[in-house]
């Protein structure tokens, strides 16, 4: 069976202020699929994250989510909104609202879906608390529900940002540089998570990550940038350390050697 595409960017150019951050990008996901983004720091990755999920428009080329377009040639869909209900973003430093409790944090995956006057007072039917109970149970940590969530370790924190990625109902997860702020047991079990919602829920994974040993570990596949430009799209197997010197020169170290090494 083919497998549909989830995400198909062609083209895609964007500069700030005269300064390209993505020249002409071009490449397909497949639904299902678990794809990092490599690249040392300023490469242009959390950049194409944000003109996949529509925070960020670009100048020319296009972006398609499930076959439908999400912007093309500097214009956004006027479905977009839809179109974005389809994806869950996850961040380095987690984006929770710290004050509010580890449920609450996991309900706002709904916002989407439920009427501005019950968000505004956050008003949760039983039948989302139990979704948003079931969510925290799947990542692990149902027994912090009731916590503020500023009380959360920080791999406990990415996890919350993860269930609310699956309240949401989210089929593509975006995540930039989600391990870059936790400890490596913290890193390894925030990758496993992501790796068996790839596998047993079929959640298509797009995650930018500075250290290529992570990237071998848990990805299959990699496309790597360098100054905006794709330079590598291929299996991960492949990124040994001749190759990386031979894409980046002495920047190499800096994807080796940062982050958590092991
Ligand atoms: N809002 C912005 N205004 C101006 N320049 C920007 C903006 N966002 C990104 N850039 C520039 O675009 C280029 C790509 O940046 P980007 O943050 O996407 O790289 P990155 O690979 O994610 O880097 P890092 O690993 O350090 O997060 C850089 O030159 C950056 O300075």
């Amino acid at each position: 069976m083919v497998k549909e595409t989830a995400v198909e960017v062609i083209d895609l150019t964007k500069t700030f202020k005269g300064k390209t951050a993505l020249q002409k990008v071009s490449f397909t996901v497949k639904a299902g699929e678990m794809v990092a983004l490599v690249g040392a720091s300023g490469s242009g990755k959390s950049t194409l994250l944000r003109h996949l999920n529509g925070l960020e428009r670009g100048e020319s080329g296009v972006v398609k989510v499930f076959d439908c377009s999400l912007q093309s040639e500097g214009k956004f869909h006027s479905k977009i909104r839809q179109l974005r209900s389809n994806m869950g973003c996850i961040f380095q430093q987690f984006n929770l609202v710290k004050r509010l409790t580890v449920i609450e944090n996991v309900l706002v995956g709904n916002l989407g879906q439920i009427s501005l006057a019950r968000s505004a007072i956050r008003y949760f039917t039983k039948a989302e608390k139990i979704q948003a109970l079931s969510a925290l149970e799947r990542v692990g940590i149902l027994d912090q529900a009731y916590k503020r969530a500023s009380l959360l370790s920080g791999g406990q924190q990415q996890r919350v940002a993860i269930a609310r990625c699956l309240v949401q109902g989210a089929r593509i997860i975006l995540a930039d540089e989600p391990i870059a702020s936790l400890d490596p047991e913290s890193a390894r079990k925030v990758m496993e998570l992501l790796g068996e919602l790839n596998q047993e829920n079929g959640i298509t994974v797009i995650s930018s990550l500075h250290q290529v040993q992570m990237v071998q570990r848990y990805f299959s596949r990699a496309v790597a940038l360098k100054q905006g430009e794709v330079i590598f799209d291929g299996s991960t197997s492949d990124l040994n350390q001749n190759r990386l010197n031979q894409l980046y020169g002495s920047a190499a170290q800096e994807l080796v050697l940062s982050g958590h090494g092991e």
